[in-house]
């Protein structure tokens, strides 16, 4: 497919002419064969290769959101794989998402984090946002902690915030757009999946008790979270509309993700780092963007970090992993 020529956009406001050739992204929103996603054995291909490459057997996966790369820097003996190495997976093309796989050990525990992930806006179907964990989970993965960047609805949250997701409303479902459309393949999961416990509740339990411990209280939440297609930001009406179905923070991923994890049977855990705040008024100037969104998660990068990591231990302690 050939990449978008940014100087078709001649005319509109903020023109430049294309200094870089832009990532050629495969948009095909089936896999060829006319169904969506890859079939498990296409996907155990993938699993199989990422398993001759590292004895690390990781049971706990981590998605590492904008700006939240460093999470993965804490990762001792770190085994480092770019997606454009690995078969059948896409490329990162946003800023702030390096684009590729780390095994290694966190806390003493065997982890795999993704440093950089799949957005619909990027051109990639959903189902094709969520192949990594479909692959994750063939390699053993049985947690999966989804971290992402958002803007904060709720009045009460302030830039920097850290929240527990408790719940997630899926938007671009409502409009029939779900990772699992499509056949369904009951080795992954079952056709009719229930998603009422979708975020676990030991997890967000035993993460609550961990922030009074690090004294970090004052700064976590516990929240719903929705995703939209994106990229733009939304408008001030869009906004009001999802403050009054009951969303907490905004953002444009992790729902589909969770879907597919719970499908297949992972336990999950998923937090939003508040990197601005949603504008509900029109008397007000600012307006979000993806630099601040990047700002902020470097300045909290050490407490995530921090936090992450001793969630990760605790969380393996009670599941008795690996
Ligand atoms: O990958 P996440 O969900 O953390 O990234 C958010 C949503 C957009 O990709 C980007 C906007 O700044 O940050
Ligand atoms: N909206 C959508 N996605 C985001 C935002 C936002 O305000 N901030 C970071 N990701």
């Amino acid at each position: 497919m050939a990449p978008t020529n940014a100087n078709t956009l001649n005319g509109s406001k903020g023109f430049s002419p294309a200094k870089k050739t832009l990532p050629e992204v495969d948009t095909e929103a089936t896999n060829g064969n006319g169904t969506n996603g890859y079939s498990y054995e296409t996907l155990q291909e993938t699993a199989n290769f990422l398993l001759s490459r590292t004895s690390i057997r990781p049971c706990i996966g981590v998605i590492c959101g904008s700006g939240m790369g460093s999470l993965a820097e804490n990762i001792d003996d770190p085994v480092c794989i770019p997606y454009e190495e690995i078969p059948n997976f896409p490329i990162s093309t946003v800023e702030g998402h390096h684009g590729r796989l780390v095994f290694g050990w966190l806390n003493g525990i065997p982890v795999v984090a993704m440093q950089g992930r799949f957005h619909y806006y990027e051109g990639y179907p959903l189902w094709k946002c969520c192949l990594p964990v479909r692959v994750m989970k063939l390699i053993g993965v049985k947690t999966l902690i989804a971290t992402n960047a958002a803007g904060g609805l709720n009045p009460n949250y302030k830039i920097g915030d850290i929240m527990i997701v408790k719940d997630h409303i899926n938007m671009m479902g409502f409009a029939g757009n779900n990772p699992l459309h499509g056949p369904n393949d009951e080795r992954f999961g079952p056709r009719f999946p229930p998603m009422n416990k979708a975020y676990n509740h030991k997890y967000r339990s035993i993460a609550k008790e961990l922030a009074k411990e690090l004294n970090i209280e004052n700064m976590v939440r516990e929240g719903v979270y929705t995703c939209l297609g994106g990229p733009n930001f939304e408008t001030v009406a869009e906004l009001n509309m999802l403050k009054m179905v009951g969303v907490d923070a905004v953002g444009m991923s992790t729902v589909h993700e969770v879907i597919i994890a719970r499908h297949c049977d992972m336990k999950v855990f998923a937090l939003s780092l508040i990197t601005n705040e949603c504008v509900t008024s029109y008397d007000k100037d600012d307006e979000a963007n993806h630099e601040e969104v990047l700002d902020v998660g470097r300045m909290r990068q050490d407490i995530l970090r921090k936090y992450v990591s001793k969630l990760v231990a605790k969380f393996a302690e009670i599941e008795n992993y690996p």
